[in-house]
């Protein structure tokens, strides 16, 4: 399947990662942290990286953006995470917050979040540093390309961990499929597929730029991953609390996916 450049370029060129941070996962303003979807996902990714036992050596997280949320509690499960994204700028913006530099964005309201999760909200300094330790590589990654790292070709992870991309990075099934599969090749037989996002959005804001995401709904995710190569573990969806304003977005709620790519030599898990 040929690549969407245009979608690609748009995010190359007029993605605003600090305004997509500001907007989206604001202390006390940010809609991902007011609908809901911020507490959905630490949860589920604090269950399936302690008691659901997803864990290994490397774990590489697709279309990071400038976000870190996803690394909170992956850090304590994986000895290297290796962030990647299409777009300089927001690899930019997270190799400022990675590197304390200063002007990075403040992600301390999260971060105590999931600390309060795990049960220990003080520790909040602690696990930003941990994820500083982690999080070791911020490489360019696009996910419409058979080897999204061209032109390096890492170690298959143990582990892919992305939200928000892959359904950012298509425009309808075929190339949302293909984008599945693309993003298989960097994972080892049997490894783990950790992904989510919103459900239904066709539009969102950031600034004054508008993105066209492909929508997804349950019925599509739980056809998808089968049939491009992952064992479906769990599906998990929920509504949102609060609408989004409809200038800003227009998705209906959320969900959360475990798979595990197929290795025919390994039974099913129980
Ligand atoms: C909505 S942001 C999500 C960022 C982060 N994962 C999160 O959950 O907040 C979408 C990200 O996907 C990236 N992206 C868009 N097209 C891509 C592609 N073809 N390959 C890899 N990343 C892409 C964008 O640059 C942007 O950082």
């Amino acid at each position: 399947m040929e690549a969407d450049f245009s979608i690609s370029t748009d995010y190359q060129e007029h993605f605003n990662p600090r305004d997509y941070l500001e907007t989206y996962y604001g202390a006390g303003s940010g809609l991902f942290l007011s609908d809901g979807y911020m507490q959905f996902i630490l949860k589920n990714l604090f269950k399936t990286f302690t008691s659901g036992g997803v864990h290994g050596d490397i774990a590489i997280e697709i279309g990071s953006g400038a976000s870190i949320h996803t690394f909170l509690s992956a850090c304590e499960s994986f000895r290297e995470i290796i962030a990647t994204d299409y777009s300089d700028r927001s690899r930019r913006e997270l190799e400022t917050w990675l590197k304390k530099e200063p002007g990075a964005f403040d992600w301390s309201a999260v971060v105590k979040l999931a600390c309060e999760m795990e049960g220990d909200r003080d520790k909040w300094m602690q696990k930003e540093a941990k994820v500083r330790g982690t999080v070791k590589r911020v490489l360019k990654c696009d996910v419409t390309r058979s080897n999204p790292l061209e032109p390096l070709l890492l170690p298959a992870a143990d582990c892919l961990i992305s939200f928000l991309c892959l359904q950012v990075a298509t425009k309808d099934e075929d190339s949302f499929y293909c984008a599945l599969k693309n993003i298989s090749s960097l994972l080892k037989p049997g490894g783990y597929l950790v992904t989510g996002g919103v459900l239904g959005s066709s539009c969102y804001t950031v600034g004054k730029k508008k993105f066209s995401p492909f929508p997804l709904h349950k019925e599509i995710l739980e056809k998808a991953i089968p049939e491009t190569g992952y064992e479906l573990l769990q599906l998990i969806t929920q509504p949102h609390i609060n609408p989004a304003p409809i200038t800003l977005a227009n998705y209906y709620g959320h969900f959360f996916i475990l798979a595990r790519k197929k290795d025919d030599n390994l039974p099913p898990r129980t």
